[in-house]
């Protein structure tokens, strides 16, 4: 076990693609992290990351970057996971199920075996259900293995409806929770800039909510990623700071409320083990609290049929 007070700083990478690469560079730059280990079945790829990160440390505040193994993430508070296949043009995340449930598998107990005082983030896709198989086999304690759930598609959801207001997305208090996908449900009933839910929230220049068009920023939040892979083949930039957000919270134990994803059962009447997002509470102990919403009757519903899918996705894989 770590000695209370011993922080390190340590956090690991499995994966150094696109979204890997993203995530490293974002850490580099928030002097969050002392050390960073990245590891890929392709050492040289993740050879190379390290080599290239490293030529940016004199604009950086000092840490130490390297490729390495498993066994190098000994002592990491956090490891990240961002290995597996990436949608292809009109896939949905649920088309990289089998591929990536097999790396999940494969990675996770290596992981959990190295860095047992971790938390372990996944960020593959489909996250949340690759959580919950991470979960189930990585041995650890409640809460320490979480996915990077709807944390994007919330980022997705107050850009929206900063734009549509014309005001910072950061004084958008709003959440994407269920699947990081086709289900996920917006939550309209509690969506709040300054304090002021938005159906009487009114922005500069008088925009008011009877001028929002509610379906049309619930389909581009749900179809972003399917409108960035048309055009550049993958999403990577503003993952990789939604995963510098977790990481940080782990890392300087915050508590900041992040929709994170992490097992379910008894949330909002769920009633199967099953990984989706709520917003949580995210700290050293990774997950630590889940928030319970008090959703209207109809986004209730809505989550079950998330977290429903989510499941269904779960128990097809597992009967192979
Ligand atoms: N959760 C989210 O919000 C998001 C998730 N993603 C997901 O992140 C994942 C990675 O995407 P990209 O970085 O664009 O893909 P990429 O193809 O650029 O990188 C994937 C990396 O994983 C490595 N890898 C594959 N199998 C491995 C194994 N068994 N062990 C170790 N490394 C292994 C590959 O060598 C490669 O370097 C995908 O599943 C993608 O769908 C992407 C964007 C957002
Ligand atoms: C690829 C993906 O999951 C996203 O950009 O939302």
């Amino acid at each position: 076990m770590m000695a209370a007070g011993a922080r390190r700083g340590k956090v690991g990478l499995v994966g150094t693609g696109m979204v890997g690469s993203s995530f490293a560079y974002a850490l580099m730059q928030r002097s969050v992290a002392t050390e960073l280990v990245l590891v890929d079945l392709d050492r040289r790829r993740a050879e190379g990351e390290a080599m290239d990160l490293n030529h940016g440390l004199p604009f950086v505040s000092p840490m130490r970057i390297r490729a390495g193994d498993y066994d190098d993430l000994a002592g990491a508070e956090a490891v990240v996971i961002t290995a597996g296949r990436n949608q292809r043009p009109g896939e949905t995340r649920i088309d990289l199920l089998q591929k990536n449930a097999e790396v999940i598998a494969d990675i996770v107990p290596m992981v959990a075996a190295a860095a047992p005082d971790s938390v372990i983030v996944v960020a593959s896709n489909p996250v949340d259900v690759l959580t919950q198989i991470a979960a189930d086999c990585a041995g650890l304690p409640e809460g320490r293995v979480i996915g990077s759930g709807t944390v994007l598609d919330t980022a997705r959801f107050r850009v929206l409806l900063g734009e549509h207001f014309a005001v910072n997305p950061r004084s958008v208090h709003a959440y994407v929770i269920g699947e990081h996908g086709d289900t996920q449900v917006p939550v309209w009933s509690l969506a709040d800039i300054g304090g002021v839910r938005i159906d009487h929230f009114v922005g500069p220049g008088g925009r008011q909510k009877s001028e929002v068009d509610r379906d049309r920023i619930a389909e581009q939040t749900r179809r972003a990623a399917y409108e960035i892979i048309q055009r550049k083949q993958a999403t990577y930039y503003a993952i990789g700071l939604g995963l510098l957000g977790v990481v940080e919270a782990i890392l300087r134990d915050q508590k900041t409320v992040i929709t994170v994803c992490s097992p379910m059962l008894g949330r909002c009447g769920i009633e199967v083990r099953m990984s989706a997002s709520l917003p949580t509470v995210v700290g050293r102990s990774g997950a630590e609290h889940v928030v319970e919403l008090p959703l209207s009757d109809e986004e209730a519903e809505a989550f079950r049929h998330s977290v429903r899918t989510l499941r269904a996705s779960l128990d097809q894989v597992r009967r192979g």
